[in-house]
């Protein structure tokens, strides 16, 4: 008898497949997808973090170099968007190789937000070559990765391998290469974010955030000094959130503040209003009570600082028709989880990731710890409705 059928068997004896919808799969579909999210629950993926970690702090090399010629380049570089197309396609280059390579006999599927259509034209060939040369600068000077250099369409390919849809069976890896743009080119916040899908649940996550302080932010004070700054966070399901420093000494187990009193609960939001509404925030944070000023960075880094406690309450609220994609909060969102937090959407449902590229969600995204949410939701709620009958 072969293991899926003794497991269908098992899981019918104990009325398990009844909860499926018996006219969209059939019984072996159903067996399938139950044997996989039973193996998945119990899975231990201790490996596939160890790469994570070990691609994404590669790639915040990469930014972190292109970053820094950046800022000493004067005024009118700064205002070209270059910068920061070199350092995200090397950034997903890297990490789609390095991957690849750790796990040479299994099938990779990656979400990411790249791909190569605009470096395959005839007007981005110098920026291509750059990358390249980057990409194999970073992989050599790492020195444990065993690879011959890579050409041009050797990166192209690794950067379109982040083509994939994702959804709600068997691993597919998320990338955001760099998240936070408009943080990386003013020299301010910005992430690398990987995370793992198995079976459309989010089981790791990576945030490699190299301008984060190790020291708490929680006093709003973002001045960047050049030791002590570089983050690593990294999260398995049922394992714990961990932070690092990304140059790999000092690693803390972390947790989410455990206020229970919102007074206390200083709110991170993005730094860009265009990206969340700060007016809303500001609306929520009053009927809270909250009493410090609102903490504005850029990135996923705001999952991490929030994950280690800096502040209790990240909200964002993007213009009505903005789809979040599920590379900007996957990764963030099993750092915080499993550091003890919870995110939501603005009416309270979970984040799923199991639908496709998109995260299909009502108004916006909360995360704050478990007991403030309940407080948090009806705050949400009441000032959307204001919101609404002002308009
Ligand atoms: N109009 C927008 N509204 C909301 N988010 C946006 C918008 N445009 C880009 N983003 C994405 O929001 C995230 C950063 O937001 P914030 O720093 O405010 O938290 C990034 O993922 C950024 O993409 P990108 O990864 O290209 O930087
Ligand atoms: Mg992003
Ligand atoms: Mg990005
Ligand atoms: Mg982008």
């Amino acid at each position: 008898m072969s293991a899926s059928i003794s497991i269908g068997q098992s899981l019918l004896r104990r009325g398990v497949l009844l909860h499926l919808n018996p006219t969209s799969l059939s019984f072996t579909q159903q067996v399938r997808t139950l044997r996989r999210r039973t193996e998945a629950s119990s899975m231990s993926y201790d490996k596939q973090l160890a790469a994570a970690k070990k691609a994404a702090s590669v790639a915040a090399r990469l930014c972190q170099k292109v970053q820094k010629a950046l800022l000493q380049s004067d005024v009118q570089s700064k205002s070209d968007k270059s910068p920061v197309t070199v350092a995200d396609y090397g950034s997903q280059a890297l990490i789609s190789f390095i991957l690849q390579k750790e796990f040479p006999s299994m099938p990779f599927s990656l979400v990411a937000e790249e791909d190569s259509g605009d470096l395959r034209k005839e007007e981005s060939r110098e920026t291509l070559h750059r990358i390249m040369e980057l990409v194999n600068e970073t992989l050599a000077s790492d020195g444990t990765i065993d690879t011959s250099p890579l050409s041009e369409e050797d990166v192209l390919v690794a950067i379109d391998k982040g083509i994939s849809e994702g959804g709600s069976q068997g691993q597919h890896w998320v990338l955001d290469p760099i998240d936070g743009t408009k943080g990386f080119l003013r020299g301010d916040q910005y992430a690398i974010a990987l995370a793992l899908l198995d079976e459309g649940k989010v089981v790791l996550g990576v945030l490699a955030c190299p301008n984060l302080p190790l020291a708490s932010i929680a006093d709003n004070d973002q001045t960047i000094s050049e030791d002590k700054v570089g983050c690593l966070f990294s999260a398995q399901v049922g394992a714990g959130t961990y932070m690092q420093s990304l140059d790999g000494s000092l690693t803390t187990k972390v947790q989410v503040s455990s206020t229970e009193n919102p007074e206390d609960a200083s709110v991170f939001e993005s730094y860009e209003a265009a990206h969340s509404s700060h007016d809303l925030s500001s609306s929520i944070a009053r009927k809270l009570g909250v009493k410090a000023p609102p903490v504005r960075i850029d990135s996923q880094a705001k999952y991490g600082a929030l994950s280690r406690g800096d502040g209790a309450i990240y909200l964002r609220f993007p213009r009505k028709g903005y789809r979040e994609k599920i590379w900007d909060h996957a990764a963030g969102y099993i750092v915080v989880a499993e550091a003890g937090g919870v995110a939501a959407d603005a009416a309270g449902n979970s984040l799923d990731f199991s639908r496709g590229r998109y995260l299909d969600l009502d108004t916006g995204i909360v995360v704050t710890n478990q007991k403030l949410m309940p407080a948090l939701l009806k705050a949400v709620q009441e000032s959307i409705n204001e919101r609404a009958s002002s308009l």
